[in-house]
């Protein structure tokens, strides 16, 4: 058979194919994926299960003018080699190289840029608002998980679209897994939508709306139907007001590529729910999803990972640190948003298993159940991303700061995460939670005063956060104690003259490394809030300069912190000091190598060297 898929640079390309070509297609589109993520690493799973959908979705609709919106965005590689980018995927996620995720910039086929979950559902219901008030005939279609559609948000939106006439199609891509095994009741509603009876009934209703009657009359008669109470039992996104049809097998080509055509000709809110198998095609991947959600450089014969085993992660310091903890006090709860496994609960999942929740893609819920929990006696820990943690800002504030209640974060992924870029880059914690009253603030700089502030914030009674890195850090060995540090406390790790330099959490060992050339002395502040006044005012009274450094951005970070404290005791100093905040710059920071990208942002030894040398010279 002469080989399809480098033949397709252009979905008007793909357009162009026989339907019986397809299947072919499908084939070598997965072994390409396998190959090439193999190479970079990379989400593999999800792609794997979306195949046959992307190949439908561009054979029907006319990309790029219909848009297709895809949620998360971590399964968009089959859509990025179909539109254009199949030897761009050699640099998939390396510096220079193109995007893990969509982006706008990146290719006119990217209609929204995404890597947080749940958004599109509103992005692709505001471009068919936007067609409808052109007068476009274009189509909008939202591509969201079962995972994905566990948020809020994405709730939000089908309310809002389902009581509108924009013309906007949902497909739900039930796999029935987040990235650990997806979660609550919607999740179990979807299983019973699938099962049985119900099955046979949805398939007869889904048959109906692709009956011969012109569009609006059809969409009509079901709304007739749903008034009159006629459909009976309404699925849930019939109730919502959505047309709803499936569920049908997405990796049956014919079926997605006729039924597709079909929803095409109708008009308002339709709701596809199609059923894959994450991994789909690559048998470690179907047995281990999880494992191939997102993956290392890998052996694409067997699936076996490339890279040795690296040294102990901050997340692994946590997970151990939460067992332990969780031992010694029969209060402690821990939650996660879906990130059982990558904020390294699963340890804790397996043996206290009463006490532990995965609430779903939910930041929002899972800050304010934490909230209700500490209310009435219990320690909640909640295990988050930074980057996720924005999400939940207000929850954050409202519902625990201000009611000042016992609540432990633990943020993961602090600072630049590297291959992921910029919708995951954990740079604005630190800005974001400091001016919130109430709220302690630590920021480990190895992986023993990481287990030691988590004590400490546990223990603490109101809201504590520790903020720490992707990966590992000096390696320093973490020993079991349980005990806390004192809140508020730095201390001086290097004694030097002249040039202090005051380092936040990842940045003490860059900082300790680039104070041995001007003999400098290194301080490792520890806590953002409250500040160490008392640290800041004797380093002020005896050097000349003093240099703040932090793995967050500038910009309100830790280094403004130790600016307004050195302002408020500027009256009593009988010497002029130079300052220096270092940090993330003002910009999102492409993807990349971590150690690379910090130190093209100045935030390696030789970076932090040259920036005293210009200031105190
Ligand atoms: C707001 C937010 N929280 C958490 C995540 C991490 N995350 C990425 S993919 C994913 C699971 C998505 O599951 P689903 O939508 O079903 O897609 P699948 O991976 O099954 O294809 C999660 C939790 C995220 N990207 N955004
Ligand atoms: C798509 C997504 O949000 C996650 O899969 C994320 O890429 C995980 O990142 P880590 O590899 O840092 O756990
Ligand atoms: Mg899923």
């Amino acid at each position: 058979m002469t080989p399809l898929l480098n033949t397709i640079n252009d979905p008007e390309q793909l357009r162009l194919l026989e339907r019986r070509e397809l299947v072919q297609l499908a084939h070598e589109l997965r072994l390409f994926l396998v190959d090439s993520v193999a190479k970079t690493g990379g989400h593999l799973a999800s792609n794997l299960g979306v195949v046959e959908l992307t190949i439908a979705l561009h054979y029907v609709f006319n990309t790029p003018d219909d848009k297709l919106v895809w949620d998360v965005g971590h399964q968009t590689y089959p859509h990025k080699i179909l539109t254009g980018r199949r030897e761009a995927m050699q640099n998939l996620r390396k510096p220079q190289g193109i995007a893990g995720f969509p982006r706008r910039n990146e290719s006119g086929y990217d209609t929204f840029g995404t890597g947080h979950s749940s958004t599109s559902i509103s992005a692709a219901l505001g471009m068919a608002v936007a067609a409808q008030k052109a007068g476009s005939e274009r189509r909008s279609v939202a591509i969201i998980g079962d995972g994905a559609m566990t948020a809020g948000m994405a709730f939000e939106a089908l309310n809002n679209a389902g009581n509108m006439d924009a013309n906007l199609l949902v497909v739900l891509n039930d796999n029935d897994m987040s990235i650990s095994n997806n979660v609550g009741a919607l999740n179990n509603y979807l299983a019973k939508l699938l099962s049985s009876r119900f099955y046979g009934t949805v398939r007869k209703s889904g048959k109906k709306v692709l009956s011969a009657l012109p569009p609006m009359m059809e969409f009509a008669k079901r709304a007739e139907e749903h008034v009159k109470g006629m459909v009976t039992p309404g699925t849930l996104f019939e109730e919502f007001g959505f047309n709803y049809i499936g569920p049908i097998d997405g990796h049956d080509l014919d079926a997605l590529i006729d039924t597709l055509h079909n929803i095409k000709q109708l008009n308002g809110p339709q709701f596809l729910h199609i059923v894959t198998q994450k991994g789909k095609g690559f048998e470690p991947a179907e047995a281990n999803p999880n494992k191939f959600h997102g993956v290392g450089k890998f052996d694409p014969f067997n699936g076996n990972a490339i890279s040795a085993k690296a040294a102990k992660s901050y997340t692994e310091v946590f997970g151990d640190w939460l067992v332990d903890m969780a031992a010694a006090d029969h209060r402690l709860i821990g939650v996660t948003p879906a990130m059982c496994d990558g904020s390294g609960l699963n340890a804790f999942a397996s043996q206290f298993p009463e006490r532990y929740y995965d609430v779903g893609i939910a930041e929002q819920h899972a800050l304010t159940f934490a909230a209700g929990m500490a209310c009435d006696g219990l320690k909640p820990v909640v295990a988050i991303y930074s980057t996720f943690l924005q999400r939940a800002y207000d929850q954050l504030i409202h519902d625990i700061a201000l009611q000042n209640l016992p609540v432990l974060l633990a943020i993961d992924r602090a600072g630049l995460v590297g291959a992921d870029g910029p919708t995951h880059a954990g740079s604005f914690d630190l800005t974001f939670m400091r001016c919130i009253p109430n709220i302690v603030i630590m920021t480990p700089s190895n992986e023993n005063e990481c287990r030691q502030m988590l004590s400490t914030g546990f223990l603490y009674n109101g809201v504590a956060a520790v903020r720490y890195p992707r990966g590992s850090g000096t390696g320093a060995t973490v020993n079991n104690s349980l005990l806390p540090i004192e809140i508020g406390k730095g201390r001086i790790e290097r004694q030097g003259e002249k040039v202090a330099i005051l380092a936040f959490g990842s940045m003490l060992a860059p900082a300790l490394e680039a104070a041995e050339a001007i003999n400098a002395t290194v301080a490792n502040m520890r806590f953002v809030k409250p500040i160490d006044h008392a640290l800041i005012a004797q380093l002020a009274s005896t050097h000349t300069a003093i240099i703040t450094i932090e793995e967050n951005c500038v910009m309100g970070g830790a280094g403004s912190a130790v600016m307004e404290s050195l302002q408020a005791m500027q009256h009593s100093l009988s010497h002029t000091i130079k300052t220096l905040s270092l940090g993330l710059p003002d910009q999102f920071i492409e993807h990349g190598v971590h150690e690379t990208m910090l130190a093209d942002c100045g935030l390696d030894a030789k970076g932090i060297a040259s920036a005293i040398a210009k200031l105190i010279t």
